[in-house]
């Protein structure tokens, strides 16, 4: 049967506004039909329900799309191995969601559009398969890491650092899901705030948030020894060679994945000031609200100490006493200098990232010249 996206996307629109409704159903669905599976997910379903229509959507409204299509399913693949998740699954998954949106859809519901959603399906669960056993083949689906350091940084903030029991390979800026043997099959994204090591450990910028189960947990309850599992390495904020002189804009625990991209682009430039592998001028503009979450400044400092071209800019929101630059990150930004000829790397809280990200396209900074990610939203 052929592929059908207008059908597709005509059903799932009817379906999008009682999202909520519709994912409870998939799942009940799904568990009834396979109680075996309900082990998989976390006791707590609200979040995985919105990740579940997050990804749906983004697969139905990317359908006439096949190129970025190819490459969401693939790393969602990828992804789900760490999960536990086989080849047969899929038919259980596919049976509940088919039968989810005809239930959903019914007052529109056509053979025509079951025989869409079967072709969709089928393609989609192909697509990750396939992704899943090329990535089988060469990496594990998950990563035990024993924690081998942790430093308590303010009441709320911890660096966590973990040695996996083999190798991780990943690119400077990227992040990984992570699970605490408190919180088993609930995973949290964090990212790598390191270049790779040659002792082969990853740290990681942890705040406890409320109601964060594995944040709390990593913060307030972790010690050395302890046990974590980490999914594989994902994200595309990683830093080009463009030899363009960079500004990071890092809010809060933000710093974390601008960190490792500055580390690594320190110690891969030549030490020239001209020509290939030259050594970028970089810009760290490093907010917090207050001075006391400046949590990670004194190790900032010290590599500033080393690098003559690396500049780290304390910017401190809240307390107008404080006895440096104030004021709020994207306003800092702009009034520093034009960055029309950076390469320029924003992460922190997503309202910030948005106003500097905007801000930046208004002063015309290309937009492929303005890299940012946001992990907590990736489903
Ligand atoms: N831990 C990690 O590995 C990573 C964390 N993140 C995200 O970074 C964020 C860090 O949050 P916190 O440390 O709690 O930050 P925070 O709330 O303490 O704020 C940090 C900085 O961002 C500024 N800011 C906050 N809201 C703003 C807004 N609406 N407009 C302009 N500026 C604003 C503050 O003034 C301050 O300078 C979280 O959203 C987290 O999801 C992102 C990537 C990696």
């Amino acid at each position: 049967m052929s592929l059908n996206p207008r059908l597709v996307k005509e059903s799932f629109s009817v379906v999008e506004p009682v999202a909520e409704e519709a994912a409870a159903y998939f799942y009940g669905r799904l568990f009834s039909g396979s109680p075996r599976l309900r082990a998989m997910f976390p006791p707590a379903m609200g979040e995985q329900r919105e990740r579940l229509f997050a990804a749906l959507t983004r697969i139905v409204w990317m359908a006439d799309n096949p190129e970025g299509l190819s490459a969401y399913l693939g790393r969602l693949g990828r992804d789900h191995r760490k999960y536990g998740v086989v080849a047969e699954h899929y038919t259980a998954f596919g049976d509940a969601l088919i039968a989810t949106i005809r239930r959903f859809a019914a007052e529109i519901w056509t053979p025509e559009m079951e025989a869409a959603w079967a072709a969709a399906y089928r393609m989609a669960a192909d697509m990750m398969k396939e992704a899943a056993e090329a990535d089988a083949e060469a990496a594990p689906p998950w990563w035990p890491a024993e924690v081998v350091a942790h430093e308590r940084r303010t009441r709320d903030i911890a660096i966590v650092t973990v040695r996996p029991s083999q190798r991780m390979d990943f690119r400077p800026g990227q992040h990984v899901a992570l699970q605490t043997a408190r919180w088993p099959r609930v995973w949290r994204a964090f990212s790598i705030a390191n270049a790779p090591r040659a002792d082969d450990t990853l740290s990681f910028h942890v705040k406890a948030v409320p109601g964060g189960w594995v944040s709390s947990s990593l913060v307030r309850e972790t010690r050395i020894g302890d046990q974590v599992l980490l999914g594989p390495p994902a994200g595309t904020m990683v830093p080009p060679d463009s030899g363009r002189d960079i500004l990071c804009v890092a809010g809060g625990t933000g710093l974390a994945p601008l960190k490792a991209i500055v580390e690594h682009v320190v110690e891969h430039t030549t030490g020239h000031t001209t020509g290939p592998g030259r050594v970028p001028g970089i810009h760290l503009l490093f907010g917090a609200r207050h001075a006391a979450d400046l949590y990670d400044l004194d190790d900032l400092i010290r590599m500033e100490s080393g690098h003559p071209r690396l500049r780290v800019l304390p910017v401190v929101s809240d307390e107008p006493d404080y006895d440096g630059i104030t004021g709020s990150l994207p306003d800092v930004m702009e009034r520093l200098r034009p960055w029309g000829e950076h390469e320029v790397y924003v992460c922190g809280p997503a309202p910030m990232v948005d106003d500097a990200v905007s801000r930046l396209r208004r002063s015309g900074v290309p937009t492929s010249r303005i890299h940012h990610d946001s992990p907590y939203g990736a489903p």
